[in-house]
């Protein structure tokens, strides 16, 4: 991947440009889809099953198809109203599960409540869990072996590696123990050989933790909640939060943040990702790379 971002040696903290980085990590994909389809007659597949009406879950599975076609990536979206039972969502997984165009499949959540995710999750083919939210992806990532890593997670580590600061030795304190972004990010910077600790909401003193931390990630929806104060000078702040807030004059339409407030952060880290702009788009560029990975897998490459 070209590095779309490099350290800054003034007194304030580097941007991370996620957009860019995830436009070169994109670039890089083209030719590898091209490669996989001059081999295989066919071009890798991605399904994306969104149940329900979600407005933001909508425009990410919009997201995902565009960016997929971009780079040679065929994908189908499959709508389902929200009240499609459980039993339908799991037939459609498995239908997924044996068609030979498909290589990934990615439920996009959260799932409506009557649905259990867990269920849901548990149905996807590992071999086609781009998402890598299966529990024997997330086994092989807890033994050291990720295959498919979960993308937000993944696309820190990529921003990361590509900010060119040594990881190895750096204690790493990770705010958040979801599933999706927490746990999986704990797990992939103990790879890269940090000294890793999770904080949660029943953490004590969970200021004293982030001011020990030289890599700091914040995944837990809370607008706001780390303040500058809380930052070690120098240290490498990856904000994953995506809040909006309620509307005002200026946004109609509310404004995005996220769990880090930036200005104050900027002005003692030694870079930071913005919200947005950070983070997010990273996410729907590794999972194009998950879904080339998973065909690649699959057809033996
Ligand atoms: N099955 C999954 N569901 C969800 C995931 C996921 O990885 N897999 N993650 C999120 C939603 N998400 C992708 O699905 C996602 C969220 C945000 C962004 C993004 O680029 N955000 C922008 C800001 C918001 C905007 O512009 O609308 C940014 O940070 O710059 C991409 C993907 C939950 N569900």
């Amino acid at each position: 991947m070209k590095s779309a971002v490099a350290l800054n040696t003034e007194n304030e903290a580097r941007i991370i440009d996620g957009r860019s980085a995830a436009a070169a990590l994109c670039e890089d994909l083209k030719p590898r889809v091209a490669g996989f389809r001059a081999r295989h007659g066919h071009a890798p597949g991605l399904a994306v099953i969104l149940v329900g009406s979600d407005p933001a879950s909508a425009i990410y599975v919009r997201r995902k198809g565009e960016q997929c076609r971009a780079i040679g990536i065929a994908s189908t979206q499959h709508t389902l109203p929200a009240e499609t039972s459980e039993q339908d969502v799991l037939d459609l997984v498995a239908r997924l599960n044996d068609s030979a165009e498909v290589h990934g499949i990615l439920v996009q959540l959260p799932l409506p409540p009557h649905i259990d995710t867990r269920r849901v999750l548990a149905a996807v083919s590992p071999a086609k869990d781009v998402d890598g939210f299966h529990v024997t992806n997330a086994g092989w990532l807890a033994i050291g072996k990720p295959t498919l890593a979960p993308c937000t997670p993944w696309g820190c580590i990529r921003l990361l590696r590509a900010l060119g600061v040594p990881l190895r030795g750096k204690r790493a304190l990770v705010v958040g123990r979801s599933v999706i972004v927490g746990r999986p990010m704990a797990q992939l910077l103990l790879i890269e050989d940090c000294t890793v600790t999770i904080a949660h909401r029943h953490s004590e003193n969970l200021a004293d933790l982030c001011r020990e931390a030289d890599i700091l990630v914040v995944a837990v929806g809370i607008p706001g909640l780390i303040r500058g104060d809380w930052i070690k000078p120098g240290a490498v702040v990856i904000d994953v939060g995506i809040n909006r807030l309620p509307p005002d004059d200026a946004t109609p339409k509310g404004r995005i943040v996220g769990d880090v407030v930036f200005d104050e952060a900027s002005a003692v880290a030694r870079a930071i990702t913005p919200v947005p702009g950070g983070v997010g788009p990273m996410t729907i560029a590794c999972l194009l790379e998950n879904t080339l990975r998973a065909a690649e897998m699959i057809a033996g490459d």
